[in-house]
């Protein structure tokens, strides 16, 4: 038997994947925003590597000149200018600092990389 998107009720969800028995208004929402997302995507990608071309330039600076990879207090003052920024875009504060110390520590182990080679 098959179904019309009528057929289907909220207590019924959409398997995965399965596109055709989605409401096409619904599914025309969707692409649209999926759009939005990969132009977003896309664009942290970009910056991100911008902001790694900058950390390599320093990661070269510091081996050049004996720094540590790591710089504490840096990185302190870095985290308290981001949970401002991310409170006043409404975005979690908490997840803006995990971001930029994932960031970070993956920009120390290039420092690191570059100061051992
Ligand atoms: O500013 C520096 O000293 C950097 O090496 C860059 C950076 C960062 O990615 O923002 C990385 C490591 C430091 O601990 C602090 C900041």
């Amino acid at each position: 038997m098959t179904h019309s998107t009528s057929d289907r009720t909220a207590d019924q969800p959409v398997t995965p994947g399965d596109t055709e028995s989605i409401d096409p208004a619904v599914f025309d929402e969707l692409t649209r925003l999926r759009e939005s997302i990969d132009n977003i995507d896309a664009a942290v990608v970009h910056m991100l590597a911008e902001r790694f071309k900058c950390t390599q330039q320093v990661g070269h600076l510091k081996a050049a000149h004996r720094l540590p990879p790591a710089d504490p207090a840096r990185e302190a003052r870095q985290i308290t200018r981001l949970r401002q920024l991310a409170e006043s875009a409404k975005l979690d504060p908490g997840f803006a600092e995990k971001l930029l110390n994932f960031i970070i520590a993956e920009v120390i182990r290039h420092h690191e990389t570059i100061a051992r080679s």
